[in-house]
This record gives C-alpha cells, sequence and structure tokens, in this order.
C-alpha cells in the first residue's frame, strides 16, 4: 500500500532542519520564556488549526525582553529547548538523570521532543520489532486526506473527510505516527496506548472525541474529532503572553475538570502543556478539548511510576526522582497557570539540565510585575500546585473547589484521593482517628465546600454513606480505561465500611489529608486548634515504643520522636501529634521502614 502523506514527510524534514538545537537561540539572562514569532508555518496559513492566524504575529508574544537573536527561531515557544542536544551538564541532580534518559534512549529514535525513556531493542541479536497493531488497514479507501494542520515530535496531523461508513462527508484530523520511527518496543507501546487510552476515556466534553484507528505498512492513522481553533499556546501568545485573570480562570477550570476526569479513570497524562489544549472553533468562547495522550499511562491504586517521561517545562520534580503517580500532572497545570497569569515561565533555564536543576530546587517569582497586580486567591492557587512535595498539592477535583475558581458554575467530579483517605482512615487504630477527627473539627470553609461536594457525590442515604455507596459512585463513572487501570480494586481494601456508616463529620476525619493540609498558608492556625480539640477529646498516655508502631517507625529511628511525648503526663506534646497525623517522615534518615 502506498503512503497516504508522502508531502507531509517532505514537510517533517524541513520542519526538523528548522529547528535543530545548534540554531537555538542564545538565552536573556533571567528566567523569562523564550518568545515565539510567527510559527513555522506547517500546514500552510489559513489552514485549519489556526497556522495562519499565528503566523501574522511578529515581534514579542511575551511581555519580557527577548533574547537576541529570537525571530531567527523557527518556533522556540514550543516547549522549547527540548529539541537542544545533551550539553556537558554542570555537576547537578539533573545529571544522572540525563545520562540516564540519552542511554536509554533507543537507537535512531527521535533525540528531539519530550523527554521519553526508551529503551534499544531493535539493536543486533534482537528480534525484529513487531510494527503490526491490528487495526483497519482501509484507511486510504475510508477517508481523504488533505493539508496538515499540526506538528509534534512524534506525528503530524492532517484534516481528512470520510469517504464512507458513518463519517461520511464529515471533516476529521488524522494523527500520523510513522513506523519508521518506532524504533523500540516502548515506541511502539507508547503508540498502541494511546489509541487504547483514547478509546477507553471517551466522554468527556473536554476530550478529543477518538473515532478510529488504521494502520497500513508505513504509518499509524488516528482518526479523531478536528478542531479548528489552533492551540491554547497560540492564543497565549497572540493575547500578548497572557490571560486576564477571569479569562485564565475560564481555561484553568476546563483543564481541571478533564483532567479530574481522567485522574478517577487512573489515567495520568504525563504530557500537559499548552500545546496540547485546542480550541474546537475559532470563536472567543471555543470549549478547549485536551489532545496527545502519547506519553499517557494506566495509574493502578497504590501504583508509582519511574519513567522519566514529560515536557521539561513542565515537568514535576518527583518525576525527575523516579516515583510520581498522579499529582505529576497538576504540577504541570501549576505551570501552565502561571504562564496564563503572568506570560513567564515558572522554572527557566537555557539547557535542558538548566532546567531540571531549576525545578528541583528553585521557587517561582512571585514579586515581579504583573504578580503583584495578580488576586492572592490565584497566587495562593498557583502555589499549592507548584509545591515540590507532591502530597501537599491539590488534587483536580480539589482544584476545582478552590476559592479562586469555586464560584463558577462547575461541577466538582468525584475525587479518588477520597477513597484513598478513606481506605487508610477505615485501617487506622482508634487512636489515629481520633487524630484526624480533632484535626476535621478544625477545617476551614475553603475544605468543607470539598468535602461536601464529595460527600454529595456519594448521595448519602438518611444522612450517611457506606461502602455501597462508595461502590455506586465509582460505577457510575466507569470506562474502559478504569477496568484497565484496575481503579476499582480500591474497593475491595474498604471492606472495612460494609458493615460501617458514616455520617458527614466522620467522613471529613476520614477524607482530610494532613499533607495537603500541611501546604496551606494557614497550617499553623489550623493546626494549634486541631490540637486544641485533641486535648479536649482524644488526647492520652502513651509510650514511645507504642508511638513508633503508630506511625510505622522503625525502633532504632525512635531518636526522630524526641519531644513528641510529654514528660509531665507522658500524652502527645503539639509536635507529637502534628508527627503523628502525617506521619514521621524518613526521607533523609538512613533508617527507612521497610
Ligand atoms: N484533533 C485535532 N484537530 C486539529 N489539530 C490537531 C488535532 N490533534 C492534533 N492536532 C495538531 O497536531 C499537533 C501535533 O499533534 P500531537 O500533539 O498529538 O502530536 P505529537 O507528535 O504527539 O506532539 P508532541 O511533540 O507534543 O509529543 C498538535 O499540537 C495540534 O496542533
Ligand atoms: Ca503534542
Ligand atoms: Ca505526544
Amino acid at each position: 500500500m502506498g503512503h497516504c502523506c508522502s508531502k507531509q514527510s517532505t514537510v517533517a524534514t524541513a520542519n526538523y532542519a528548522a529547528s535543530r538545537p545548534d540554531e537555538q537561540p542564545k538565552p536573556p539572562p533571567s528566567p523569562l520564556p523564550a518568545a515565539s514569532p510567527a510559527r513555522s508555518g506547517v500546514g500552510g496559513g489559513g489552514g485549519v488549526g489556526g497556522g495562519g492566524e499565528v503566523s501574522s504575529l511578529s515581534g514579542s508574544p511575551f511581555p519580557s525582553p527577548l533574547p537576541a537573536g529570537v525571530a531567527a527561531s523557527p518556533s522556540p515557544a514550543r516547549t522549547p529547548l527540548r529539541k537542544f542536544r545533551w550539553p556537558l551538564p554542570p555537576p547537578s541532580p539533573a545529571r544522572p538523570i540525563m545520562s540516564l534518559i540519552a542511554k536509554r534512549r533507543g537507537r535512531g529514535a527521535p533525540k528531539e521532543g519530550p523527554i521519553a525513556e526508551e529503551q534499544a531493542v531493535d539493536g543486533e541479536g534482537e528480534p525484529p520489532l513487531d510494527k503490526s497493531f491490528g487495526y483497519a488497514k482501509n484507511f486510504c479507501a475510508r477517508f481523504e486526506l488533505g493539508k496538515e494542520v499540526g506538528r509534534g515530535h512524534f506525528g503530524h496531523t492532517c484534516w481528512a473527510k470520510g469517504k464512507k461508513g458513518e463519517l461520511k462527508g464529515q471533516n476529521v484530523a488524522v494523527k500520523i505516527i510513522s513506523k519508521a520511527k518506532m524504533t523500540s518496543a516502548i515506541s511502539i507501546e507508547d503508540v498502541r496506548r494511546e489509541v487504547k487510552i483514547l478509546k477507553g476515556l471517551a466522554g468527556h466534553k473536554h476530550l478529543i472525541r477518538f473515532h478510529d484507528a488504521f494502520e497500513d505498512n508505513n504509518n499509524v492513522y488516528i482518526v479523531m474529532e478536528l478542531c479548528e481553533g489552533g492551540e491554547l499556546l497560540d492564543r497565549i501568545l497572540s493575547r500578548g503572553g497572557r490571560y486576564r485573570e477571569g479569562e485564565a480562570k475560564d481555561i484553568v477550570i476546563q483543564i481541571l475538570s478533564v483532567v479530574a476526569y481522567f485522574h478517577l479513570q487512573g489515567v495520568v497524562h504525563r504530557d500537559l502543556k499548552p500545546e496540547n489544549f485546542l480550541f474546537s472553533t475559532r470563536d472567543e468562547d471555543a470549549p478547549m478539548k485536551i489532545i496527545d495522550f502519547g506519553l499517557s499511562d494506566f495509574i493502578g491504586p497504590g501504583q508509582r511510576l519511574s519513567d522519566v517521561v514529560g515536557s521539561a517545562y513542565y515537568v514535576a520534580p518527583e518525576v525527575l526522582h523516579r516515583s510520581y503517580s498522579l499529582e505529576a500532572d497538576m504540577w504541570s497545570i501549576g505551570v501552565i497557570t502561571y504562564i496564563l497569569l503572568c506570560g513567564s515561565r515558572p522554572f527557566w533555564a537555557r539547557t535542558e539540565s538548566g532546567i531540571f536543576r531549576s525545578v528541583l530546587r528553585a521557587d517561582p517569582n512571585f514579586h515581579d510585575s504583573p504578580w503583584p497586580t495578580v488576586s492572592a486567591e490565584a497566587r495562593d492557587f498557583v502555589k499549592r500546585l507548584l509545591n515540590k512535595d507532591y502530597r501537599k498539592r491539590m488534587t483536580a477535583a480539589q482544584a476545582l473547589t478552590h476559592p479562586w475558581i469555586r464560584d463558577e458554575k462547575h461541577a466538582v467530579p468525584l475525587d479518588i484521593s477520597i477513597y484513598k483517605l478513606v481506605k487508610y482512615y477505615v485501617r487506622a487504630t482508634p487512636f489515629k482517628r481520633s487524630a484526624l477527627k480533632a484535626l476535621s473539627k478544625a477545617l476551614t470553609e475553603d475544605e468543607l465546600v470539598y468535602l461536601r461536594a464529595q460527600y454529595n457525590l456519594l448521595e448519602p442515604k438518611n444522612g450517611y454513606v457506606s461502602l455501597d455507596n462508595f461502590k455506586v459512585a465509582l460505577m457510575k463513572n466507569l470506562t474502559e480505561a478504569m477496568k484497565e487501570s484496575r481503579v476499582p480494586e480500591i474497593l475491595d481494601a474498604m471492606e472495612a465500611l460494609s458493615h460501617k456508616k458514616m455520617g458527614f463529620e466522620e467522613f471529613c476525619a476520614a477524607a482530610i489529608s494532613p499533607h495537603q493540609l500541611e501546604g496551606r498558608e494557614d497550617w499553623d492556625q489550623i493546626a494549634n486548634t486541631a490540637f486544641e480539640y485533641f486535648e479536649q477529646e482524644g488526647n492520652r498516655v502513651i509510650s514511645l515504643d507504642e508511638l513508633s508502631s503508630e506511625v510505622n517507625l522503625d525502633p532504632r529511628a525512635q531518636s526522630l520522636l524526641d519531644n513528641c511525648i510529654r514528660s509531665t503526663d507522658g500524652k502527645l506534646s503539639f509536635l507529637g501529634y502534628t508527627k503523628f497525623l502525617h506521619g514521621v517522615t524518613l526521607r533523609n534518615t538512613s533508617l527507612r521502614p521497610r
């Protein structure tokens, strides 16, 4: 079978050549974003996807000094620096990560693009890679392919029209991924998973609608709904680098609502960035759709991922530390929101290793213009996503109830983190439960808004919820993706709830996360109030051994509990109470619990 898109392959060569690493501009001295002049013009002017619209831009899209020579760069704002060759990195935490990525990238695999670990398996003595996917082979008979509307590092996307069947006469988008670029088992698996996830998730208004997948000898074709309004990145650029706060809110709500949806399904995107959100039409108020699940994965209850993937500017610190879960996506949303609000990137450097160092160590700037004019709620929102401790970050459902955006008319979706927390609560000791109950009494209205919304989603009967409520609420949201990620298995671990009923007050104690509360600016106040309640109703005499076992601490590390028990009455001190609530962090000790 012939290659349907040979014309686009030529564009591919030209485009890659135009963005070779050695042609990148020199950086500005400060952590400002690289600005984008006209886009590289793939797909031609006036085409679908807003290419023509954006190519009319010139000069400085971001309100910040431009690096010298930036105008010569083809499109540095498209997640720039990912096209850099690995420079000789200075000693840094990024160094081992980078050598790891470089080492594990497949031989012949594209060196550019989002960070994506690869294993070379196409070497000598290895069996040939199986590049058959089992998809239908009649793409050319079913669709008439038109011009290119967009391009990424893994594929290019074309406009197409259905020739027969359900999609006859309908305009669609087709992402074409060349099999020649699939040089490792992992890259093949990535494509298979991208299709599986798109297919399995189906059904959210801000998720690109998947139609079908095809293949021939040369390519895989992913047929999906066509978005004609261009990328979020282009709209940011066309507004001079940033959005007004109200408009930013609207964008962020859409992002959170779809991310909460696929997080509940046990899917982590791993490549959230403004290029991966498209507007469905050119209208100002057109809804956005998320695309590109090329680096996404299923993630089961309690599972942590370790492969370093993503795009440098948006990657979370724990991804670089190789142990992460859904919270990594929330970090990326924090980066996107930061950019929307101020037009600069929070973590910036000239090289990829520099960006990694910044992500791991630097605190984003919230002082310079325009931050003083940004509302305190918006700043707080971003800070609560850009917390380097992933346990302190808001979940997507929770972020939808943050004071910055909660007045808007949007539904709050079910949050899988509630299930995880309740699971721990029902298995906790009575002493731990009373500590959590005291904490729940100190909650502020912000948390109560979120918890009430979650409680109502469980549809309490006569003011109580039980295991059945948790089951029914989860099953209402069941998709193929959720089955694949085995999310419902969490219900097995909640069996203790089958003979128990929970009112709203106890639900609050069960579903609060002390770590997240600790990430709040008013944590000290909350903790003090909670301790007062604990003193009245829960505190009791406890031995050091008992406390060690309550917090799962190796008895050899008991010195970490110094000052946790009051010498005056043998009960928990304030310090002891807070350590008891969130456990003792052993990350910096050599004595980790087994
Ligand atoms: N459904 C669609 N409608 C219109 N344009 C689309 C659609 N899907 C993708 N595009 C365009 O094609 C571009 C590339 O698609 P996509 O992001 O899926 O490719 P990729 O190679 O995986 O990208 P990346 O380099 O970010 O990994 C998008 O940025 C967008 O401009
Ligand atoms: Ca993309
Ligand atoms: Ca991709």
